[in-house]
């Protein structure tokens, strides 16, 4: 139900009380979701998980937010389309969108420490990284997008004046995940408010938090009613009901491929939403002899365990030349014990390394290294649970991997690395490639001739030399093969929140 829930937090890196809206953010309000017994019908659950600085930081103590029904079709989607025909869209001019952009900017970077607060509670990434990259990166998404608005324009071909104008769908569903609950917001809000369409987003049940935070930004940055919508909920039934619905002109999802695919079933089956789908990796990580020893190693363990593992792009699949194998497998060892070493309080200054985030996410991580084990990997190091509480799991190497086992044909999004040993680039590239998915894949090599071949003969959207996961907004983001359909970031992301209308214009034929 509508109303403030008020997080106390009494940590090392945070001290401060955050009041929370709790409701749903529909046409520039905090509203109840309407009778349970209405056709389309969800339940909201924000349960989240405040850690109990009396006592060990990893006991939990549960905080209800809401838990009801709703009915969201009536209320958020009419709202929102009403709002585009009045007051955003076309009739509000790039100019004015790009300066309310830039103010929620700076109202993100006035509460950048709450909201990175709210994030580590979210999903137990420690502290430093998310404020840096998580609420960091999403402000800089923002403002970047921010630049475009005013900056979406047509064009006019000559020879026929035809005039091409780039206009908004109007409403754009956005289903987001819980691995970066901001950030994942800020790559599809960006694009879409800067092209002038009106939004209905859905934050992953496990991490609504930041999401409310954002949405109340939202309204003090003075952005017209209906422009951003909130529903919160469970993807079955709000992600359904997004994906389902005959008012939204396009989706973009990002998530599991299993629910990318759901998403454009439902585009068939309704009124043939533009969809664009970010979703599941299995990267490859090549490692020649003659890389950067040093640099190579710290790229590589990034790669694979930043975010717990739990990222689209980790580096899962690790393939090392055969001259510097036993050498690299000694230092990588190494990092990963050290980061071992620094897992702990989200909040602590000295930890690098966190909780999954989900109960769900630990058990269906552990199950993927027992799936390794009976499958005759080498458990090189870790695999276990990391300590007695929470969802800690220690980072975990796997050796003598085979192109056929499930940890290596499988996302896991978790901290568990699959190694493989390789004699000759035409040999790894094939590896490399042997698989379904094409989001990112990672080069290491000091012949920056070798590099750059391999580099484009990654069956991949993104590909890496000599560094890892560096995306950057205005860098087209996104899958070949079942890693996804269309591009974030850059001008390629303003293409998918517009469609090209052709005004043919008569100035003397006549008939
Ligand atoms: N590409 C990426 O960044 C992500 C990939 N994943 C992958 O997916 C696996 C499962 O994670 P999940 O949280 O279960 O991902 P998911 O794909 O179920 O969830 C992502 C979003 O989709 C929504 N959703 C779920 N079912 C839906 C439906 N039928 N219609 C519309 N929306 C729906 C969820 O509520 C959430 O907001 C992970 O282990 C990982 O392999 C998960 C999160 C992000
Ligand atoms: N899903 C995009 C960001 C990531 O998971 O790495």
């Amino acid at each position: 139900m509508t109303g403030a829930a008020t997080i106390d937090i009494d940590t090392a890196s945070f001290k401060g009380s955050i009041k929370l809206n709790s409701g749903l953010f529909i046409d520039g309000k905090w509203v109840d979701p309407v009778e349970p017994d209405s056709i389309e019908q969800v339940v909201t659950t924000l349960s989240i998980r405040v850690p109990n600085a009396e006592s060990s930081p990893y006991s939990c103590t549960d905080v209800d937010l809401a838990a009801t029904g709703q009915k969201i079709a009536a209320v958020s989607l009419g709202s929102g389309q009403d709002a585009y025909k009045t007051a955003w869209g076309l009739k509000c001019p790039g100019t004015q969108r790009a300066r309310l952009m830039q103010r929620l900017a700076d109202l993100m970077e006035r509460d950048k420490e709450a909201i990175t607060a709210l994030e580590v509670l979210n999903t137990g990434k420690p502290f430093s990284v998310a404020k840096a990259s998580d609420v960091g990166g999403s402000i800089q998404w923002i403002r970047y997008f921010a630049g475009w608005a005013d900056k979406v324009q047509g064009k006019t071909i000559e020879s026929s004046v035809t005039k091409l104008a780039h206009e908004p769908y109007g409403v754009v569903g956005q289903i987001i995940p819980w691995n970066y609950p901001l950030l994942m917001l800020a790559w599809k809000v960006g694009p879409a408010l800067a092209t002038g369409n009106c939004i209905v987003m859905k934050p992953s049940e496990i991490t609504p938090l930041t999401a409310l935070k954002f949405s109340e930004l939202v309204a003090e940055a003075g952005f017209p009613p209906g422009v951003f919508n909130l529903i919160t909920g469970y993807g079955t039934t709000v992600g359904h009901a997004i994906s389902h619905h005959m008012n939204i002109s396009k989706v973009a999802f990002t998530g599991s491929t299993l629910v990318g695919r759901k998403v454009l079933e439902a585009s068939a089956k309704t009124n043939l939403k533009v969809v664009t789908l970010e979703l599941g990796g299995k990267s490859p990580t090549v490692i020649f002899d003659d890389c950067n020893f040093e640099q190579t190693i710290k790229w590589a363990t990034q790669a694979m365990y930043g975010n717990m593992g739990q990222s689209c792009i980790a580096g899962t699949r690790i393939f090392i030349q055969e001259g510097i194998y036993d050498r690299f497998m000694e230092k990588f060892t190494d990092m990963v014990k050290g980061l071992t070493a620094a897992t702990g309080d989200p909040f602590a200054a000295t930890t690098r390394h966190g909780p999954q985030a989900s109960q769900i996410q630990f058990d269906r991580i552990m199950n993927y290294i027992a799936s390794g084990k009976e499958s005759g990997a080498t458990l090189h190091i870790g695999g276990e649970r990391h300590g007695t509480e929470g969802y800690f799991i220690q980072p975990t190497i796997f050796t003598d991997c085979t192109p056929d086992m499930k940890i290596v044909r499988e996302e896991i999004f978790g901290p568990v690395a699959a190694v493989m040993k390789f004699k000759t680039e035409e040999e790894v590239i094939e590896a490399a490639n042997a698989t379904e998915y094409g989001l990112s894949a990672c080069v290491f090599s000091e012949n920056i001739g070798r590099a750059i071949r391999v580099a484009h003969a990654f069956e991949s959207g993104s590909t890496f030399v000599n560094s890892a996961q560096l995306t950057e907004w205005s860098m087209p983001f996104g899958g070949y093969k079942v890693s996804g359909i269309g591009r974030e970031h850059g001008e390629y992301a303003l293409a998918t929140y517009t469609q090209v209308k052709a005004v043919h214009v008569n100035i003397g034929l006549t008939i």
